[in-house]
């Protein structure tokens, strides 16, 4: 193309000399020229062609390599073709003065002669002929020409050939650009499907994973199936063969029981023969045991009827019982007699030491519980002074009592003989039970109960206090009702002090008559009574008073043993529908030990205290005598205790002392003391006792 450029800016040189160019009125050209040029230009290609195999085959493969390099470069198929299309009116542009020449004189003869005539091919023959002629001198200028068209022409006719490779090209170029798009457009349709195949692969995928899934779990399911076939397999397993060896056992056990059977057979038809012989043996048997069991119940009935009359007899004791009891009771109240108990303590702890427990100085002789002997075994600890009295032979003396407690005798069994006597007190009696005895023979153990609380122990007054809340409660059915007040003080040096009070020491308390006349009644200035309604409230009241009296203790030794304890139960009653009252009043005294003053060998404060006890149960003892004497004066106020208990010993109470003596043969001196005490408070007639009314 330059070199076609070149040769055109030549060319107008040329024209100057006047002779005929190639590019004068070139776009002139008809269209029956054009149809020939193709014919001239492939005779040129021909003759061309042998000369440029080389770079022919040279240019394709560049060609080529340029075609299919675009072919794989992402292009615009439409640029290609551009430059495809440029190159080949720039072909054209170059060809045209070749055809037009023909219509020119003088060219056209040399482009006849050029285009008519069976040349050798240019490629051979142009260069060579150039390259052979020789010089032209500068005047030739025709020569020259010749020259320059014969070499324009070889250079046209390269170019052709060139022009027609490049259109090879081209065409080859525009196939390939063809095929790329088709291979394009392929790869594009194969793109989508491989694309569409691949969202498919995908939902496969997904539809394989979810399969794995469902086939895990199921395989999972199986497994769990198939482990508890396996298991429910392995126990199938164990059954049957426990089952088997319990077949098998059994089989053996068939067998065995099947010859044991044939045996029994056997054995069945012997006993049969021996049951009917036995039958008519057992027949005459029963005949003869009919009799019998007719024999029998007549018998029985014998047995019973006697067994009824026994009991009609033993119902009847029990009531003459009783009433000779009662009778006994009755007798006692006419004869107005303050009725005595004596109780003997066993011998314990250390006492027992060289013992068997038996009591060898005292005897219990008769069947009613109401004699006791004492035998003087050595003269350990008596006063031959004393011996006298109730004398009986040699060493022996018998006491007398509305009732003797032998060692073995319960509480209990104590408490039987004193409840009528409680009883009265909720009927409207003044009743005074108390403990007389020296110190140590069991009086607090008899009103109280043991210091360590036993149901069995339970001493007089608690029990007595239990049997009137009992004894309420049939008397509330028929309209009674009761309040009950109680009070407990202990008399000490002749002052009283408050069991129930929370200062003690601190109060004064006096006694004072309240009342008429003929209706006084005895009170005690400051002191603690409290409403009881129940058994509890009573223990509760009574360990206050044990506690107080130990409070007491540590400031004076022994103080318990040297004062009299009072519990006072007062019991108002009211009927609401008879509008009865009744005011009873039980007082369970304990006393102070009674020893003799001369005896103790005191001194000092234990002297005034003994002196004071002396004088308070030697009051008593006037009192009591004074009364039994109908004296028109009762020393009541001598001491405190007469005085507090003076409506409790007259005429209007029934009173009961109970003589607490001491197994313990060195205390045979104080025990005879206190019994011949006791005998005369026995003897003594204080007149029979007065319900009080309120
Ligand atoms: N019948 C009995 N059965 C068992 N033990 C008893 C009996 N009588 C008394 N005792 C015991 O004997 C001891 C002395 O008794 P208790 O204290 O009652 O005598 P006391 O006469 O009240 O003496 P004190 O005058 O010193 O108060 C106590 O340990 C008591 O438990």
């Amino acid at each position: 193309m330059i070199m076609a450029g070149t040769q055109e800016k030549k060319i107008p040189a040329l024209g100057k000399s006047r002779l005929p160019t190639f590019s004068a009125k070139k776009r002139a050209r008809s269209p029956d020229e054009n149809t020939t040029r193709p014919v001239a230009t492939e005779k040129r290609r021909k003759l061309l062609s042998a000369s440029t195999e080389n770079l022919h085959d040279r240019s394709i493969q560049s060609a080529g390599n340029t075609s299919l390099n675009r072919s794989f470069r992402p292009s615009n198929s439409t640029g290609s073709l551009r430059t495809s299309s440029t190159l080949n009116k720039t072909t054209t542009a170059v060809v045209r003065p070749t055809t037009k020449q023909a219509s020119k004189p003088g060219v056209g003869s040399a482009s006849k002669s050029s285009v008519g005539s069976k040349k050798p091919p240019v490629a051979s023959t142009v260069p060579k002929a150039a390259g052979n002629k020789a010089k032209r001198p500068a005047w030739d200028l025709k020569g020259r020409l010749q020259d320059m068209e014969e070499l324009l022409n070889r250079q046209s006719s390269k170019r052709d050939s060139l022009e027609s490779q490049l259109q090879d090209y081209n065409s080859r170029i525009a196939s390939l650009e063809s095929e790329k798009n088709q291979l394009y457009g392929d790869v594009q349709s194969k793109e989508q499907i491989v694309h569409g195949a691949s969202k498919q692969i995908e939902e496969y995928q997904k539809q394989i994973r979810e399969q794995e899934a469902n086939f895990e779990q199921t395989k999972r399911k199986l497994q769990t199936e198939l482990d508890s076939i396996t298991f429910l397999k392995e126990s199938i397993q164990r059954q049957k063969e426990s089952l088997e060896g319990e077949v098998s056992a059994k089989t053996v056990e068939v067998a065995g029981l099947k010859s044991t059977v044939a045996e029994l057979q056997t054995s069945q038809v012997v006993i049969a023969a021996q049951l009917d012989a036995t039958k008519i043996s057992l027949e005459q048997s029963v005949s003869a045991g009919r009799e019998k069991d007719k024999e029998i119940s007549e018998l029985k009935q014998m047995v019973a009827a006697m067994q009824d009359t026994i009991e009609k007899y033993k119902i009847k004791e029990q009531e003459h019982e009783t009433m000779r009891r009662k009778l006994h009771n009755t007798i006692q109240e006419l004869k107005g007699n303050i009725r005595v108990f004596c109780r003997v303590r066993p011998l314990l702890g250390e006492e027992l030491l060289g013992s068997d427990g038996t009591i060898n100085h005292m005897a219990f002789p008769d069947a009613d519980s109401k004699m006791l002997e004492l035998e003087k075994m050595s003269d350990a600890g008596l006063n031959e002074s004393c011996l006298t009295a109730n004398r009986k032979g040699n060493n022996k003396y018998e006491f007398a009592f509305d009732k003797v407690f032998n060692p073995d005798s319960t509480q209990g069994q104590v408490f039987e003989e004193i409840c009528q006597l409680v009883q009265s007190a909720l009927d409207g009696y003044n009743v005074c039970i108390f403990a007389y005895g020296q110190t140590g023979s069991g009086k607090t153990f008899t009103m109280e109960g043991p210091s360590q609380f036993s149901p069995e122990q339970t001493g007089m007054i608690p029990r007595a206090v239990v049997q009137i809340f009992e004894s309420t409660q049939d008397l509330i059915s028929k309209g009674w009702q009761y309040e009950f007040e109680a009070s407990f003080l202990e008399i000490y040096n002749e002052t009283i002090r408050d069991l129930l009070g929370n200062n003690s020491d601190d109060q004064k308390h006096d006694i004072k008559m309240t009342g008429s006349a003929d209706k006084k009644d005895v009170m005690v200035t400051n002191l603690t009574t409290v409403m009881v309604t129940s058994e509890d409230q009573v223990h509760e009241l009574l360990r206050k008073a044990s506690h107080n009296r130990a409070v007491a203790e540590t400031k004076c030794n022994e103080r318990s043993s040297r004062s009299h304890s009072v519990f006072r139960l007062k019991i108002s009653g009211v009927n609401k529908h008879t509008q009865e009252a009744c005011i009873g009043t039980l007082n369970l005294v304990d006393l102070a030990g009674s020893e003799r003053l001369k005896d103790s060998g005191s001194e000092g404060a234990r002297l005034k205290e003994t002196q004071a006890i002396n004088k308070s149960l030697s009051t008593l003892s006037k009192v009591i005598m004074a009364i039994a004497n109908k004296d028109g004066y009762i020393p009541y106020r001598e001491s405190k205790l007469t005085y507090l208990l003076q409506n409790s010993l007259g005429g209007n109470s029934k009173t009961l002392m109970f003589v607490n003596v001491s197994p313990k043969e060195e205390c045979f001196q104080e025990t005879l003391n206190s019994l011949r005490f006791a005998t005369k408070v026995n003897q003594c007639n204080i007149g029979t006792a007065q319900k009080k009314a309120k």
